[in-house]
């Protein structure tokens, strides 16, 4: 590098310092090296794959913004993890990156046990499942009220032994983002092929369209099928991502290969199987005939349990790491979103306690956690709420509503109901039309327009629709 490029870059690094605060500047950025500029581009590395993505996901703008400041002309930052090779001799500083690393593989779990995570792993890797993460088991998943019944199903698929009887068939469980889905998941996986008795294979519905892919370029899709109808346990996550008319075909096969033959299926996705609207109305109805759980969001209790929990694990390895119960209990209360969130809070305390050798206290949580707060969302608004909602109000049943009656006290409810589900929801209007008893999309937008233009011009239904979208919303 030469002497210019060393001066910008500390006069970056300076910027950087003063617009991110001395203390997250150490925490963060005091190990990221400039590798070089290339016409518009800065490359920059760090030691580890954590530091990485901690500063993609909450610097990248701020860096780039540094940069900027210095030479206009960069728009781009690439950001690499630098190899072992290439460390520097061993400083005050980088005994941290080690430390760090040890804090990202393991979070805190003891090597033996990763170890004892080993053969299960290299078995799974040898069907060709998608990678497994050790710390995702039944042991490490807190149970609370809105995950009760998942787990109890999750763990029975589990422990199932080949040729009992399988009960809920397909097993599937929906949730939003965050809320443990391929964690249970992926413990149903690590249990299930822990006896050598049966074969349990997690793939996520990418990984299921790549080896289909995959095997149709090859000409080895019929082997590719037959691998899959010979396991025991086919877990599937993350359905919602299933795209492609022929990937679909082959999924909707093996799904009912697998069910016929009395072999167990477990599926996550993000919303019920009646709203997977990129799937056809086959797969839906059997995805929908087995055993269909939600888990709700997470209650503080549980949210706080997740958090005693990571902090256990994280002592096992650092055993001075301590996290007051006031903090956690703020964490508890703050953080509501989602377990990633957690997960990362606790992540930040103990990186940030270890690189500057502080304890944690409440001030400190306040300060590193602050991004993770976030407003509450506005609730998600399912059909069934608005077709549910509606009825009571006009005093007519829901399966009015669904039903081909024309009568004016049904058809007015029916159209309100329709727009409320056009309006408060991301539904396409062929789904709508689906869900309203089979009706063409044509219909929905008829009563869509309708609605819209009485809204304009009448007070008492305007006023209707508002009291109907507060009762939604509350
Ligand atoms: N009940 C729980 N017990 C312990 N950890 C949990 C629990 N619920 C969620 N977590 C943790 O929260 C994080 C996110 O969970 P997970 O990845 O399973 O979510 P997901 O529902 O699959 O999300 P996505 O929809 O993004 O795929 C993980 O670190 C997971 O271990």
């Amino acid at each position: 590098m030469t002497n210019m490029e060393q001066d910008r870059w500390s006069r970056v690094k300076g910027r950087l310092r003063t617009s991110v605060g001395e203390d997250v500047y150490t925490s963060w950025f005091a190990r990221m090296d400039l590798e070089g500029v290339q016409d518009e581009s800065v490359h920059l590395s760090v030691p580890t794959r954590f530091l990485k993505s901690w500063i993609q996901a909450h610097y990248a703008d701020r860096v780039l913004t540094c940069w900027q400041a210095e030479m206009p002309e960069v728009h781009r930052i690439d950001l690499t993890v630098r190899t072992a090779m290439r460390c520097a001799a061993p400083t005050k500083e980088a005994t941290a990156p080690a430390e760090q690393r040890r804090i990202e593989q393991t979070n805190g779990r003891p090597a033996s046990e990763l170890r004892a995570t080993a053969p299960v792993s290299a078995s799974h890797d040898a069907l060709g499942g998608s990678p497994l993460d050790p710390r995702l088991t039944f042991a490490s998943f807190v149970i609370g009220r809105s995950n009760t019944l998942a787990h109890a199903a999750a763990r029975q698929v589990a422990e199932g032994r080949r040729g009992d009887p399988v009960m809920f068939n397909p097993l599937y469980i929906h949730a939003g983002v965050g809320l443990g889905k391929t964690h249970l998941l992926q413990a149903v996986t690590w249990a299930g092929n822990s006896g050598s008795e049966r074969k349990v294979l997690y793939l996520t519905a990418e990984k299921f369209m790549y080896g289909f892919v995959a095997a149709l370029k090859t000409q080895t899709a019929l082997a590719f099928k037959e691998a899959l109808r010979g396991i025991d346990v086919l877990v599937i996550d993350d359905l919602q991502f299933l795209q492609g008319k022929s990937t679909q075909a082959e999924f909707c096969h093996t799904l009912n290969a697998l069910i016929d033959a009395g072999r167990q299926v477990v599926i996550a996705a993000d919303r019920p199987p009646s709203d997977l609207e990129s799937l056809d109305d086959r797969v839906r109805s059997r995805l929908a005939g087995g055993l269909v759980v939600e888990m709700g969001s997470l209650g503080e209790e549980l949210r706080l349990g997740i958090l005693k929990s990571r902090v256990a694990a994280a002592r096992a390895h650092h055993a001075s790491f301590d996290v007051p119960e006031a903090v956690l209990d703020y964490l508890a209360r703050t953080i509501t979103h989602n377990g990633r969130d957690l997960e990362g809070a606790i992540n930040r305390l103990l990186a940030h306690s270890k690189l500057n050798a502080q304890p944690v206290t409440l001030e400190m949580a306040e300060r590193e956690v602050r991004d993770l707060i976030r407003p509450q969302e506005p609730k998600r608004i399912k059909i069934e709420d608005i077709q549910r909602v509606v009825a009571r109000q006009y005093n007519v049943s829901r399966s009015d509503l669904l039903s081909s009656r024309r009568t004016a006290n049904v058809v007015r409810p029916r159209q309100v109901a329709m727009y409320l589900a056009k309006t408060l929801t991301l539904r396409s209007l062929p789904e709508i039309g689906r869900r309203f008893g089979g009706r063409d999309h044509t219909t929905v937008l008829h009563a869509v327009r309708k609605i819209e233009a009485l809204v304009a011009r009448d007070i008492a239904l305007s006023e209707e629709v508002e009291s109907l979208k507060r009762q939604l919303q509350e």
